[in-house]
């Protein structure tokens, strides 16, 4: 599938940073229950479509000559593409969720198997209920964590000591954005866009204290998934269809790529909940993880 070229802004020049990006081919892709209110699993769904989606999206990320690993499908978990729930990295430090519902408990340890096999040198699989960076999102050194649907907000103590970094918990009130990266998004290590109608008053004011620059999502971009985005830092991969969002942030000197990502929206996820990033520095893992081909 052909993926549009780059839009370039105007505004300051952004410098990306290389990502490795772990990620779930969606080859056992179906909506055959409901945990959030976009599964309809009496809909049809086309894997054939979900598969040359998210081969779009795979090849955007190598053609910015980012590293993609990934991990094998299991048949009878068809969430598992949503990778961005399967843990969350610091510094080599993985910490390994813990799924609300019966029908994703089992990708937990598939997630675990992964990481173990692959030498990250610390790998916690979490006690609370933790749906990774669904909830969890690293902007700079602090952890802004999702929580109201999914991530018990007992998790955001635990991944705090873990990880070591001071995690604002943010509470989320609308079940259309039942995970923090359906309504935020990290755009650089100190910028964020979001849309403030999905977090409850006391949560917009911390994030408008911690962020008054934010970019702000309109009602129509964040009902898409506008914010379901991936930052490199200097490109945001978000819905071609967010035109709004997608205007600001060239404005900040962002380039902006916009996907289709229609047939995986049917389960919930956009661009962001199929991309898991692999964080670790050359000095905590001894020896970096093997690639996988
Ligand atoms: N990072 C995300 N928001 N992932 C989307 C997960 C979708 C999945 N069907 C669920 O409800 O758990």
């Amino acid at each position: 599938m052909a993926h549009p070229s780059p839009a370039a802004g105007t505004g300051p020049h952004r410098v990306a940073r290389p990502r490795h990006y772990l990620m779930c081919r969606p080859g056992h892709f179906d909506v055959s229950y409901s945990i959030n209110p976009w599964m309809h699993p009496e809909k049809p769904t086309a894997t054939a479509v979900a598969v040359a989606q998210w081969e779009n999206l795979r090849q955007i990320f190598l053609d910015l000559g980012h590293r993609v690993d990934e991990l094998d499908p299991v048949p009878g978990l068809p969430d598992m593409v949503y990778t961005a729930n399967g843990a969350l990295l610091h510094d080599g430090t993985v910490v390994v969720a813990r799924f609300r519902h019966a029908q994703r408990a089992a990708e937990s340890d598939a997630y675990l198997r992964w990481f173990a096999a692959r030498g990250y040198p610390v790998v916690h699989q979490a006690d609370r209920i933790n749906e990774g960076e669904g909830d969890f999102l690293l902007v700079g050194r602090r952890i802004l964590a999702g929580f109201g649907f999914r991530t018990d907000p007992l998790a955001h103590h635990e991944t705090q000591e873990i990880l070591g970094l001071p995690v604002i918990g943010l509470h989320l009130t609308d079940p259309r954005y039942y995970h923090l990266d359906t309504a935020l998004a990290v755009l650089d290590d100190d910028e964020i866009m979001y849309y403030p109608a999905a977090f409850s008053p006391g949560s917009q004011a911390v994030l408008r204290e911690l962020y008054p620059d934010a970019v702000i999502a309109t009602s129509a971009d964040a009902e898409i998934f506008g914010l379901n985005a991936v930052s490199d830092g200097r490109h945001v991969v978000l819905p071609a269809a967010a035109v709004d969002l997608a205007a600001q942030l060239r404005k900040r000197g962002f380039v902006t790529i916009g996907v289709d990502m229609s047939e995986l929206l049917k389960g919930g996820g956009g661009a962001k909940c199929c991309t898991l990033e692999l964080r670790y520095s050359s000095t905590a893992c001894a020896s970096p993880p093997a690639p996988e081909r």
